[in-house]
């Protein structure tokens, strides 16, 4: 299976409603996706998110990457050989993670193929069945109310609610939504480093103190600041998760040796797709770290090569894999099965795509 062509095309999935992060607002995901050809007729399939605030990336910049850089690494080599070819796609260019991990997962697709497996079990199959939860974008307290709601009506029992835009509102939030939705359902949280550290362990603090049973606090601070994180995982009892911080497995270690936070958040579009994705999780897992999946704003394509990853992998104990569930409809057909919050794997081999 020799690789004979990558090639481009836009994909486009309007959103239920406008995701609002504190970096960021959405109204339509606007991806690329990626379809490497083989000699013998086999087509992977692959997906990259221009999230330029959170990789820097952009339309224009993965285009450019794949064409003039990733093409001419690994055109005409075997898909056989994937550790050369994830060698020669991670050297090729630096950074550019989303258009590497486009690549990269269309590349997997093929290499079950080749062994006629669906990848989940190629990569180890841990399991078969993940429960997603679904983000909470930040608006004001009533709307966030009213959406976590609506959220629980649809079968979610888990919610990522957003916030760290208004840092003196927060609390009030948070506190307003585990009241709304009462105590059995799980609540993360997640600051997209919109807090200082002084302001994240005040507000975790005035959290704990009442009794919001919040699981986790996802990247309270700027991702630069690995002190700041060091300080709130300290000063904090909750669960601080690393996710702008942690790109590649180096990352990953400093967060470890410093101690700068209790758990992390995978992402393809981060590490560049599933090869550098599996090296983190098996760092954190050697260090007693449990690691979440999580997702950009990406469609059935992408976030089913994560389920996969995900499916695979024992340290993977969290799962944010909603892109799908905010689209208004699914514009991709196969793959694992998505109803409510379950994920469900199925024995179609390869990702599942059936082109
Ligand atoms: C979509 C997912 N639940 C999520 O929140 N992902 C990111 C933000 C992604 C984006 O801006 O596209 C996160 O911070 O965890
Ligand atoms: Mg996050």
């Amino acid at each position: 299976m020799i690789i004979k062509d990558i090639v481009v095309a836009n994909v486009e999935a309007p959103l239920i409603t406008p995701f609002k992060t504190a970096l960021r607002t959405v109204h339509s995901i606007q991806n690329i996706a990626v379809y490497v050809h083989t000699d013998d007729g086999q087509i992977g399939i692959g997906e990259a998110a221009p999230t330029a605030v959170i990789t820097g990336e952009t339309r224009g910049s993965i285009l450019y990457a794949i064409e003039e850089y990733i093409k001419p690494a690994i055109k005409g080599m075997d898909i056989e050989d994937i550790a050369q070819i994830m060698y020669r796609l991670n050297q090729c260019i630096y950074q550019n993670t989303s258009a590497k991990a486009a690549v990269d997962m269309a590349i997997y697709d093929l290499y079950a193929k080749r062994y006629n497996a669906p990848l989940y079990q190629l990569l180890g199959g841990y399991r078969k069945e993940l429960v997603t939860d679904i983000t909470i974008s930040v608006n004001d307290k009533e709307e966030m109310v009213k959406d976590s709601l609506a959220a629980v009506e649809r079968g979610f029992t888990i919610l990522k609610v957003k916030v760290g835009k208004d840092p003196l509102g927060d609390v009030e939030r948070v506190r307003a939504i585990r009241e709304a939705v009462g105590p059995h359902i799980t609540l993360r949280v997640d600051a997209n480093q919109g807090w200082t550290a002084k302001q994240a362990v005040r507000i975790i603090g005035t959290l704990e103190d009442a009794d919001t049973n919040i699981q986790l606090v996802e990247q309270p601070v700027h991702y630069s600041d690995l002190a700041g994180m060091q300080y709130v995982t300290k000063h904090t009892l909750t669960n601080i998760l690393a996710d702008e911080s942690v790109f590649s497995p180096k990352d990953a270690l400093t967060i470890i040796e410093k101690r700068a936070a209790d758990l992390i958040n995978i992402k393809l579009m981060k590490t560049g797709g599933i090869y550098q994705a599996k090296k983190i999780c098996q760092i954190a897992e050697a260090n007693d770290i449990e690691c979440m999946i999580g997702c950009m704003l990406e469609t059935k394509i992408s976030v089913s090569a994560a389920a996969h990853f995900a499916a695979a992998e024992k340290n993977i104990t969290m799962i944010d894999l909603d892109g799908p569930s905010l689209c208004m409809k699914d514009p991709i057909h196969g793959g694992p099965i998505f109803d409510k919050e379950k994920i469900s794997m199925t024995d179609a081999v390869g990702i599942g795509f059936s082109l």
